[in-house]
């Protein structure tokens, strides 16, 4: 009997793999001109769209009926303004999916030396992340740069891939090129790439794809629990969570980390609990910006819900809807954290009642 989603973890990990090695090639050459803000004030660099290329352009390839949910399309890469963008982005989605094949990677996906795309495929490739997502059938999801912030500040970023049917996400994989391989030793090898298929458990491996080992989230207690969180203060409010820490006695400062990589950091140990809280209305997180992560969490052996205690609904379209903030943890911990994120937000309700008054 075949595994399920063997095929399709052997194409993500390949594709992250070959997005990894672009973004981290890329960020020692950036320059002015390569970095655009999008409309809603946050960077895309040309790292995010070649990865997109390249990872769309593989996925294509090998599953060429699926749709993806992806970050980023095209439209200003096609414009007059976009040219030299484009020319660059072109060479360097080219120069990774010809370089010579790696471990479990096959000819048939399109890669290999002679397998140059031209302009028009790979702005192609790119808008195949258009789709509008759903809670019918099977689809992937993509951020070929979770964290761009981080990139390109030099720290961490993740490429995140996740495949998900009829609403339930059943494979993730993320490569985090920045990251430790093992937090004991900071300034030790660093790139990794995390994989979880539902039922199958969780793994890290090294960007070239060996070594893989099973992760599970060991079980912490009392007040040696510390959080993970967002660099960038408008993506989760900081306060709430100090406000949490203090319903739990925790004294430890939280580890403040761009993109998925505190799933990861979270699925290996190296945290208590990940915490994203809103920190105004109206923002809706996206479905890539936590499906990939939310998969390694559960396969680890943790929880992630909303900060209500509702699971993520990834059928809703290409954002999480509703949802209201992320509490992600092991199981043990989750309910504790949970209970004190209530606590901490019936705390704050009641103090602003007061000023009001
Ligand atoms: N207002 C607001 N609230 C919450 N989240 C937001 C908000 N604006 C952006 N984003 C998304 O945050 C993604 C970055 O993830 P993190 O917040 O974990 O990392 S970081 O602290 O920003 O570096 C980031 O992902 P990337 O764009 O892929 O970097 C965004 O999708
Ligand atoms: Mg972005
Ligand atoms: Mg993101
Ligand atoms: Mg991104």
């Amino acid at each position: 009997m075949s595994i399920p989603f063997a095929t399709e973890k052997q194409v993500a990990v390949a594709a992250v793999r070959r997005a990894c090695l672009l973004t981290s090639s890329v960020f020692n050459k950036l320059v002015k001109n390569e970095t655009l803000t999008k409309g809603d004030k946050s960077p895309v660099t040309v790292g995010d769209y070649s990865a997109q290329a390249v990872v769309n352009t593989i996925l294509g390839r090998a599953f060429p009926t699926d749709p993806i949910v992806g970050e980023e399309d095209a439209n200003e890469l096609r414009q007059e303004s976009g040219v030299i963008m484009r020319q660059r982005i072109v060479e360097l989605a080219n120069e990774t999916l010809t370089s010579e094949l790696g471990l479990g990677e096959m000819v048939e996906w399109g890669l290999g030396p002679g397998q140059e795309r031209t302009p028009e495929e790979l702005m192609d490739a790119i808008d195949r992340g258009n789709h509008a997502g759903g809670a019918v059938g099977r689809m992937w999801t993509l951020d070929p740069i979770d964290g761009t912030k981080g990139f390109l500040r030099g720290e961490q970023y993740a490429v995140c891939l996740a495949l998900i049917v009829d609403a339930q996400v059943q494979l993730g994989v993320m490569g985090c090129p920045n990251l430790p391989v093992d937090a004991s030793n900071p300034d030790g090898p660093k790139g990794c790439i995390f994989v979880a298929v539902r039922g199958q458990g969780a793994q890290q491996m090294a960007v070239s794809g060996a070594n893989p080992t099973p992760l599970t989230i060991p079980t912490i207690s009392g007040d040696s629990l510390n959080f993970l969180e967002s660099v960038e203060a408008a993506h989760s409010s900081h306060s709430f969570n100090s406000r949490v820490s203090s319903v739990l006695n925790i004294t430890r400062a939280p580890t403040r980390m761009d993109s998925q990589a505190k799933y990861c950091c979270l699925a290996r140990g190296d945290g208590g609990a990940y915490l994203r809280m809103p920190t105004g209305v109206g923002y809706r997180e996206k479905i890539w910006d936590h499906a990939s992560g939310a998969i390694l969490i559960e396969e680890a052996g943790g929880i992630v819900t909303d900060s209500r205690g509702s699971s993520l609904d990834f059928g809703l379209g290409r954002t999480l809807g509703e949802n209201f903030g992320v509490v992600a943890a092991g199981k043990a911990a989750h309910a504790k954290v949970l209970a004190a994120v209530m606590q901490a937000k019936a705390e704050e309700e009641e103090e602003k009642t007061k000023a009001r008054v």
